[in-house]
């Protein structure tokens, strides 16, 4: 953007992502950014911004004054109280966007506080904030004011190097409720299931390699972030609440058909739930070519996941495929079969890396007819899986009753009852699972137009 016309940025929430925006911002030449986070913590903003060009003010009256384009970027729960305090002192004409991961309570707050001669032009962008902005989507919603308003916005955000995505506030809370809320769920499940287990699963031979490393991997970087990201895009998107309980029904009703030994009902679930979400024929391989309406598959390799294993991979397990229900993933493809989602169309559209991955851990199971064969059998038979697919059921179950309650308390101490569990080895996890979602997204895009 050149000097003369460039607007006026404020962000007004200081947390991770308002820091990540100024910064990235900043770095990308935009002259004048105000920042501010709650007025207690001025001080400490200051200290610690100075010398770098970005200039703290006191409370989000100072930002909305002075700054052209306002992002707030606060949790999703406290948005409604922010802009109705900061709102009425939005500078005439100005741009008003939002951070939040989940825009139903956000929309309404714009419309109520706001006042009527400002535009609203929302974002969100979907990536967490140590993770690079470039190639990632962000999600740009033109909800009210002129239209040269999106083109200012895109000129903004320019530096960031994303993959823009227009949608409404409707289409966004569902698409990322298809993507991310019941993505979540999924992994928020087994941490619950492993903590209730007692068992870190990199210490068990069960849980070492392959496609194991990123459902530890991804699901320890999940407990290692705040709470409140998870539990506002669940509890405050009304649709995650369906997508969610038919993730928690999927696992329950395929695990009873395990243990009541249905081996025809079960069998005929996945193998119909796999040819509906990736197009392949009950006796068909799932081949390199295209899958899910003739997308590209992602094609995890086992050796490069290894890689990112935490902790030390036992040797009695060293050769074994172990037989395993992989009930997290049956689940999975059924719900997404019963809600007619289909994965690689968000994917292209509005996917995070964490549903991209989860995707590619689905696919690498469903791709290999033996494998699914031998899932559906340990399923009926393996006893050795057997409680800890108990306490993913139990599990399953418990975060889908959290989410219904709507609860923010409930929420988060059944998060934090988890994260503590896991809590020694954040740092380590979230390192390498840093490097593994590069690593993966590197080998995406050296593949890209196969
Ligand atoms: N983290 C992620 O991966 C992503 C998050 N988002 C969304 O971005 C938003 C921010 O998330 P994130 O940065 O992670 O969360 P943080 O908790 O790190 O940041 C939110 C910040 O807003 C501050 N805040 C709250 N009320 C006010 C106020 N009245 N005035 C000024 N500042 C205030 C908070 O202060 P205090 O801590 O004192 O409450 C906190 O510093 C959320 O809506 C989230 O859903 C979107 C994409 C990715
Ligand atoms: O990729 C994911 O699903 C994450 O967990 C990171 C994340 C969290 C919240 C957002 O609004 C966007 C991305």
């Amino acid at each position: 953007m050149t000097g003369k016309a460039q607007p006026v940025i404020g962000i007004i929430g200081m947390g991770d992502m308002g820091r990540m925006y100024a910064k990235r911002l900043k770095a990308g030449g935009i002259e004048t950014i105000y920042v501010c986070d709650k007025p207690e913590s001025y001080e400490q903003l200051k200290a610690e911004l100075e010398g770098t060009g970005i200039t703290p003010l006191r409370d989000g009256h100072a930002v909305s004054r002075l700054s052209d384009l306002i992002i707030y970027s606060v949790e999703a729960a406290a948005i409604s109280a922010v802009v109705r305090e900061y709102g009425p002192s939005t500078k005439l004409g100005a741009v008003v966007a939002g951070q939040t991961s989940v825009k139903a309570p956000e929309k309404e707050a714009f419309d109520r506080w706001l006042p009527e001669d400002v535009s609203v032009v929302s974002v969100h962008s979907l990536h967490g904030p140590s993770v690079t902005t470039e190639g990632q989507p962000l999600i740009i919603i033109h909800y009210r004011g002129p239209e040269d308003n999106v083109k200012m916005v895109e000129d903004v955000f320019r530096c960031f190097k994303s993959r823009y995505v227009h949608l409404s506030y409707e289409e966004h809370d569902m698409v990322t409720a298809n993507t991310q809320a019941v993505t979540h769920a999924a992994f928020l499940t087994m941490g619950t299931a492993w903590k209730n287990s007692a068992s870190y699963p990199w210490e068990t031979t069960r849980y070492v390699s392959g496609i194991e490393v990123v459902k530890v991997n991804i699901t320890l970087r999940i407990y290692a972030a705040k709470w409140h990201v998870y539990a506002g895009l669940a509890l405050l998107n009304p649709s995650a609440q369906t997508q969610i309980q038919q993730y928690s029904r999927s696992v329950t009703e395929l695990f009873k058909l395990m243990v009541e030994g249905m081996e025809s009902e079960l069998s005929e679930r996945v193998w119909s739930a796999r040819e509906k979400v990736f197009g392949w024929k009950r006796d068909e391989e799932g081949g390199e070519g295209g899958v899910g309406g003739g997308r590209a598959p992602i094609l995890l390799k086992e050796d490069l996941l290894d890689q990112f294993s935490l902790g030390q991979k036992p040797a009695e397990a060293e050769g074994k495929a172990n037989p395993n229900s992989h009930l997290s993933l049956l689940a999975m493809v059924d719900c997404w079969a019963r809600l007619g989602i289909r994965p690689y169309e968000h994917l292209a559209v509005a996917g995070t890396p964490v549903f991209m991955l989860w995707i590619g851990v689905a696919e690498y199971l469903f791709r290999s007819t033996s494998l699914v064969a031998s899932a559906i059998s340990a399923g009926l038979s393996d006893r050795v899986h057997r409680s800890d697919d108990i306490e993913f059921v139990v599990g399953a179950r418990g975060w889908s009753e959290c989410v219904s309650f709507g609860n923010f308390d409930l929420y988060r101490r059944r998060f934090e009852e988890s994260a503590n569990f896991f809590a020694p080895r954040f740092e380590e996890a979230t390192k390498l699972g840093g490097k593994m979602i590069k690593a993966i997204q590197d080998g995406q895009a050296s593949t890209a137009g196969r």
